[in-house]
């Protein structure tokens, strides 16, 4: 099978390394700049992504316009789009015309438009057999070979099999599922909750509080995703609770560094740049709750986050706001 991985972030570049240890693959990945692509080959490492890890010898560094690598496409070729959010419209139009599959790995809503992944597919490639790849997985460990599940999911399953076929291995395990919906919910709004409990955390409000926060957080996850048609056990899945409890508690997760950085009283911006990373909460919490108004849906921990990322809460505001609310009943 051969897999072009496009963009070579954290992310991008671990998923590269992962279909390389799986034998009769041809792997490639594609980075937009021409002196990246020169470092990743000269000093075999992604030095400023996943500094120390050895990259396959097999694995081909492209860079370049992506229009001749889609031109030479054929029907059993798997694309991955691994850029943040922000470059998922512009890479799914330059991707438009390929004959297979193509999946992306980016979590969030699109800014501006408040839409998700394949609804912007829907959008820019309306014939493409696409599905999204998510779950609980911090790209430092999949790099490292530690074991990890992820999730496959498109209502098209020849998209689910490719991506089985692609990754799934010794130490990556990769379920199928066809909601869409609520993989991609799960994989937005968990990042949004993730930047609340590192606030949680940084404020040291305690083991209770966080508990209460990541639960509470599922729920409001959780109705949105109804809301929008997705199916209730993928919540308890992988790419929802999984995620969640991934992202929410694990030192790695750069939404979470967010939340700890605002509470120490970093601004927004010093809080971003620190990461020299995406954290695509910071950029998703508005559109999450934008879009859950619209449908009559209450998050009111993603409505903290939204305002805290705005400055007009404080973080101390923003949990007297949580916890001053009224009484209400436990189910979603
Ligand atoms: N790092 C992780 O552990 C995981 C990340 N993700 C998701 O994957 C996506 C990418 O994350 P990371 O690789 O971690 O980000 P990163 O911050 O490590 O790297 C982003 C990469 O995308 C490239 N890029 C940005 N805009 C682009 C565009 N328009 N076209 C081509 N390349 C572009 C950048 O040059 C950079 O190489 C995000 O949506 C993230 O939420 C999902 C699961 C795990
Ligand atoms: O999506 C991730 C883990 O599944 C990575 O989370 P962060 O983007 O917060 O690091």
């Amino acid at each position: 099978m051969r897999i072009t991985v496009i963009g070579a972030g954290a992310w991008g570049t671990a998923m590269a390394m992962a279909a390389c240890r799986l034998s009769g693959h041809e792997v490639r990945l594609h980075a937009r700049d021409e002196v990246q692509a020169n470092a990743l080959r000269t000093q075999g490492q992604n030095a400023r992504y996943l500094p120390g890890i050895d990259l396959p010898s097999q694995l081909d560094i492209l860079s370049g316009p992506l229009a001749p690598v889609v031109a030479q496409a054929e029907a059993q070729d798997l694309f991955i789009v691994a850029t943040p959010m922000s470059g998922l419209r512009s890479t799914l139009q330059a991707l438009h015309t390929v004959p297979g599959p193509v999946a992306w790995l980016c979590k969030g809503f699109e800014s501006g438009t408040g839409l998700m992944p394949h609804e912007v597919q829907a959008q820019v490639a309306p014939s493409m057999q696409a599905g999204a790849l998510s779950g609980p997985s911090f790209a430092l460990e999949v790099a490292r070979s530690q074991p990890t599940a992820l999730v496959a999911a498109s209502g098209h399953a020849a998209v689910r099999d490719a991506l089985v076929q692609a990754f799934h291995g010794a130490a990556l395990r990769v379920y199928a599922n066809d909601d869409i919906v609520g993989v991609e919910v799960g994989g937005a709004v968990k990042n949004v909750l993730a930047i609340a409990t590192g606030l949680c955390d940084g404020l040291d409000l305690g083991l209770n509080a966080r508990a209460a926060l990541i639960t509470r957080g599922l729920a409001e996850m959780t109705r949105l995703g109804l809301a929008l048609g997705a199916k209730p056990e993928t919540f308890m899945g992988l790419s929802g609770l999984g995620d969640l409890v991934l992202t929410a508690t694990g030192d790695l997760s750069r939404n979470r560094k967010v939340g700890l950085a605002l509470a120490q009283g970093m601004s927004l911006e010093q809080a971003v740049d620190s990461l020299g990373h995406v954290a695509e909460g910071v950029y998703s919490a508005r559109t999450v709750a934008q879009r859950a108004q619209s449908l009559g849906v209450d998050m009111p921990i993603t409505e903290a986050v939204v305002a805290l990322l705005d400055g007009r809460l404080q973080a101390r505001e923003a949990v007297q706001v949580l916890m001053g609310r009224g009484p209400r009943g436990e189910s979603v």
